[in-house]
């Protein structure tokens, strides 16, 4: 009886990350096989809908108070299904509780079967997988591994017809969900509508190996990591007038920057081929992360990618120490933030499989019903009433493979300190003189660090003195401008996804304003974990030459960078408080930074 009880106890266990076969194998404190624990949860997934199905119209789980939705389907799995049958002894009270009900359950089984009109069970088997696959490309989502191709070193055609050769392109998201009951790795390719260069394909498919990723041609890269450089950049021509300098605040392990210098790459090669010259960096983008540690990896992914001519890397420099009167940045027009958050947004992209449970005749409050899925099986008891439909496996927070840091839980007084920290460096950014462009960005769902931080910094004096506003969506460039997915007043139960009440601090920010937002969520069907990003602008009221007069010139190296020696607005203030919130910025690096909790992002 273990089996069960094991199995259920994986499946409701958060996420640590790693593939779902290396979780079972890993975990600590089971006492079944994990061999025979994976088989079971992978083979009830292909029957959940039917056996959930079955099982309500059996109405056992009224009758039989022992049996949880989630044990109910896996028993009743291999009641059906299995060979052996379930694997309890047979006065074992659970198997009776099965058992009890074995004709009801066969004729219910039956029924399923004649209703699809299949004359055998594999016949049946193939049908019920078929309509698996199709409900999961309408109703649920699909992660999928996205490549980004680096257009400093290649392009989309030349992936296309290299990388990508021998791949079939499909027209939706969907058609990359797992083609059958193998799981069968077909090679299959999508072309992102939002994202310029950005393709997806099915999530087992590995390029870590190929010549391209190793020569920097493509960078895997998650779409709504994408949004930031491009909500920055956007689809400008080689004839756009906005220049100047970029900062990426934040930068490692150094996705967005490179995705920058990709945009602007393009934008520069388009020019020089229509003059037929070679091209070269026109911007600079300086880069830069409080970690020492993180900023090796930035800089590894900043020459591999071939930026090397167009980032300098700022090692271990905390943006909020950097003088945005400094001759150096004189000319930064653009900054890019995507600051340490919760990382709440995060999803394990594994590959637990989705199980449907079936929906008891009781329904109990979805808090109470989220309160009960957390508990561990052996704590199961007379008095736990079914749980109502859900889907398991949902992801929950977990390393990104851009974040390879362990998700520790964030209450809310660390909240509201990465609020307020997020919220001083956005404001920093909006203190450079010639910046008329920013982002902010979070994977975080959180509205606290989100929506709030917005409507907080367009109410600081530095937004409102410089007269600094959002993007609005008719601005923003036309893969975003078409993204529905916009910010929001409330946030959402993270069990349920029920909207909750509405959060006071964002009464500030006007309609527009939220449409001018975007969102990302997990669990739909774009293939994305939670991100949020929002974009800063105003018309150019300083120019370069205004604060050029003070320049005394002071040479930035590059790796190693100087910290600067002061922080230089009023926020030099800093509380304590926010430090501790963080333990990210004005840090000074030592052995153990890697167990320091820098909070997450894609
Ligand atoms: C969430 S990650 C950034 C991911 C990165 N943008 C990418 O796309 O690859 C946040 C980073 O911000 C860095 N960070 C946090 N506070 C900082 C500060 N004040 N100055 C510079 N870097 C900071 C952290 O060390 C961490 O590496």
């Amino acid at each position: 009886m273990s089996l069960y009880f094991d199995a259920v106890a994986i499946l409701t266990a958060p996420s640590t990350g790693g593939s779902f076969k290396s979780r079972i194998y890993n975990a600590r404190n089971l006492r079944a096989s994990p061999a025979q624990i994976y088989a079971l949860i992978i083979e009830a997934s292909k029957w959940d809908r039917v056996l959930a199905d079955v099982i309500e119209k059996s109405d056992i789980l009224s009758v039989e108070r022992k049996l949880t939705p989630l044990l109910a389907l896996l028993l009743v799995y291999d009641h059906l299904l299995s060979k052996k049958g379930i694997a309890a002894p047979a006065a074992h009270p659970l198997r009776q509780a099965v058992e009890r009900h074995k004709v009801r359950l066969k004729a219910e089984f039956t029924k399923a079967r004649v209703r699809r009109g299949c004359a055998s069970v594999e016949q049946f088997k193939a049908a019920v997988l078929k309509e698996k696959r199709e409900a999961d490309g309408s109703n649920h989502f699909v992660y999928p591994r996205w490549v980004r191709v680096n257009n400093i070193q290649s392009s989309l055609a030349e992936q296309l017809r290299t990388t990508f050769a021998d791949y079939e392109q499909v027209d939706t998201l969907a058609a990359l969900a797992p083609a059958d009951d193998n799981r069968t790795k077909r090679k299959l390719l999508y072309l992102d509508p939002h994202i310029p260069d950005l393709v997806a394909v099915p999530f087992g498919a590995d390029f870590t190996i190929s010549p391209a990723y190793k020569n920097g041609e493509i960078i895997l890269q998650d779409k709504a990591s994408c949004f930031p450089a491009y909500l920055l950049l956007g689809d400008r021509d080689a004839n756009d007038p906005w220049s100047g300098d970029l900062v990426d605040g934040c930068a490692a392990p150094g996705n967005k920057t490179t995705h920058m210098a990709s945009l602007l790459a393009k934008q520069q090669k388009q020019k020089h081929d229509q003059q037929e010259t070679q091209w070269k960096p026109s911007r600079q983008i300086f880069s830069m992360d409080a970690s020492k540690m993180r900023s090796k990896t930035l800089q590894k992914m900043v020459s591999l990618a071939g930026a090397d001519p167009m980032v300098t890397v700022l090692q271990g420099q905390d943006f909020l120490a950097l003088d945005p009167e400094d001759p150096q940045f004189e000319r930064v027009s653009g900054l890019l933030l995507d600051p340490s958050c919760s990382g709440s947004g995060i999803v394990g992209r594994d590959d637990v499989p989705q199980l449907t449970l079936p929906q008891a005749k009781v329904i109990k409050s979805a808090k109470s019903r989220a309160k009960k899925r957390k508990r561990g099986a052996e704590e199961h008891d007379d008095s736990e009433e079914p749980l109502s439909s859900v889907t398991l496996g949902e992801p929950s927070a977990a390393p990104s493979d851009e974040n390879d840091i362990p998700a520790g839980a964030v209450d809310g007084d660390r909240l509201t300190k990465l609020s307020n920290l997020q919220a001083r460096i956005v404001e920093h950014a909006l203190s450079f003189p010639s910046a008329t462009h920013v982002t902010y960005s979070t994977c975080s769902v959180n509205l606290i660090e989100n929506e709030a931080v917005v409507a907080r910094v367009l109410a600081s004096d530095v937004a409102k003195e410089r007269g600094w506003r959002l993007l609005r969506r008719d601005e923003q460039p036309e893969g975003l401008r078409r993204w529905n997915h916009r910010g929001v007043r409330r946030d959402r139960d993270p069990e349920t996804g029920t909207e909750l009440d509405e959060n006071e601090s964002v009464a500030a920010l006007t309609e527009e304003d939220l449409e001018a937002c975007l969102r990302c969520w997990s669990g739909d069907s774009e293939g994305l974990g939670g991100f949020f990003v929002a974009g800063f602008v105003r018309e150019g009221k300083a120019s370069y030459t205004k604060y050029a007069k003070k320049a005394t010139s002071k040479p930035l190296t590059k790796s190693g960078s100087k910290k600067a020696e002061t922080a230089h607005l009023s926020k030099k203030a800093k509380t304590k408080e926010e430090n501790e919130g963080t333990n990210s910025s004005n840090k000074d690096d030592n052995a153990n930074e890697d167990e320091e909790w820098d909070g997450f992002s894609d």
